[in-house]
């Protein structure tokens, strides 16, 4: 049996970081996607093989007629921590420790770009191998246990990635419950550095000078709340869309400003994100973890002026559309 999941990415439109402290956030799955095969190996081993992932530390040697390669073990297995223990996981939950699984991955989501492939790749191993496993979980479910490989993982997560690319669509998400928010198309431009940074370790430099001068951090962390509330109340509103945008704007440049504050930002996503509103976007901040990675900006009348500001100022665009749906079993083959 041989089975295809596949999981979506995700953007932040409001409150990343400030969610890991438990306030609340709004974010949407996009249309890029990572697809997992899973099947059983008869060598009782866990095979995965990553096809989008450099591995860092490759040492390549060319001789006469030869080329050797060596790879430094521990940093690959490291990469692929998020897989193992997915399929670690869901083999307790099935009572099938010690079965032999293979996965095989591709994916479509730039990683450490603050889109969440971690949680998609995650999520979609979940589908895939609890499917070959026989066990009936909810995408709900997947998402909870996505978060557990998170939190195994990065050693803190809040949650919310794995739950958007699990359930799909646009949510509010606060202390592990969501609710899904009325489907808005919404105009944006997403702007890739090119480069990546890392989760684990800019939710851990938060974390740091948090625990170093609470007192200036945590009124920050609260603002962000705030933020996201009132984003809330804007989406939800019957405000026309050219108010609401307007205010979601000014809420999303109050965001940039309270993530650079907190130093997540870098010279290049600013950048990105300045020349999204010298281009006319009515708003632009950073989307995920920062520290390289994405910005996203708002631009209901110009996206592809803002496209090619975000292009000159050295920056990638893509324009994506909110994915209704989440985990997909794709197919199952006996
Ligand atoms: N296609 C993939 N195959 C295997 N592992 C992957 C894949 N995509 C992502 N990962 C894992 O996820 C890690 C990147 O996750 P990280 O949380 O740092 O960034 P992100 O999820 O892309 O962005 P963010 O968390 O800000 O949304 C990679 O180093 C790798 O361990
Ligand atoms: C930085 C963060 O808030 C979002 C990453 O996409 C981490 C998390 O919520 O787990
Ligand atoms: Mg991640």
């Amino acid at each position: 049996m041989r089975v295809l999941a596949s999981a979506p990415a995700k953007i932040i439109l409001f409150g990343e970081h400030s969610v890991v402290y438990g306030k609340p956030a709004i974010a949407a799955a996009i249309d890029l996607r990572t697809y997992v095969w899973a099947e059983f190996n008869d060598r009782g081993a866990i095979k995965i093989e990553a096809k989008d992932i450099r591995v860092p530390g490759l040492t390549v040697s060319f001789s006469e007629d030869e080329i050797y390669f060596e790879s430094d073990y521990g940093k690959a297995a490291e990469v692929l921590s998020y897989v193992r223990q997915a399929i670690e996981l869901v083999r307790e939950e099935a009572d099938a420790n010690g079965k032999g699984i293979t996965v095989s991955i591709t994916s479509q989501i730039p990683v450490g770009a603050g889109l969440g492939s971690s949680a998609a790749v995650a999520v979609a191993t979940i589908g895939a191998v609890s499917k070959l496993l026989g066990l009936e979980l909810s995408n709900e479910e997947i998402g909870k246990l996505g978060h557990k490989v998170e939190l195994l993982v990065q050693g803190a997560s809040s949650g919310i990635d794995p739950t958007v690319s699990a359930i799909g669509g646009f949510i509010h998400y606060e202390k592990g419950n969501f609710e899904h928010l009325p489907f808005m198309e919404l105009p944006i431009v997403v702007g890739y550095t090119g480069s990546s940074g890392s989760t684990k370790e800019l939710v851990a430099m938060v974390r740091r000078t948090y625990e170093e001068m609470p007192e200036v951090i945590e009124p920050v962390l609260i603002a962000m709340g705030k933020i996201v509330e009132k984003a809330r109340e804007v989406i939800t509103s019957d405000l026309d869309d050219e108010i609401r945008f307007a205010q979601l704007g000014r809420l999303m440049n109050i965001n940039h400003g309270l993530l650079d504050a907190i130093g997540v930002s870098t010279k290049k996503l600013s950048e990105l994100v300045y020349a999204a509103r010298v281009a006319g976007a009515i708003g632009a901040k950073i989307t995920g973890a920062g520290g390289g990675g994405c910005m996203y900006a708002l631009a209901p009348e110009n996206q592809s002026e803002v496209a090619t500001a975000i292009t000159i100022a050295g920056g990638t665009p893509m324009i994506t559309r909110i994915s209704r749906e989440g985990l997909r079993i794709e197919e199952v083959l006996s």
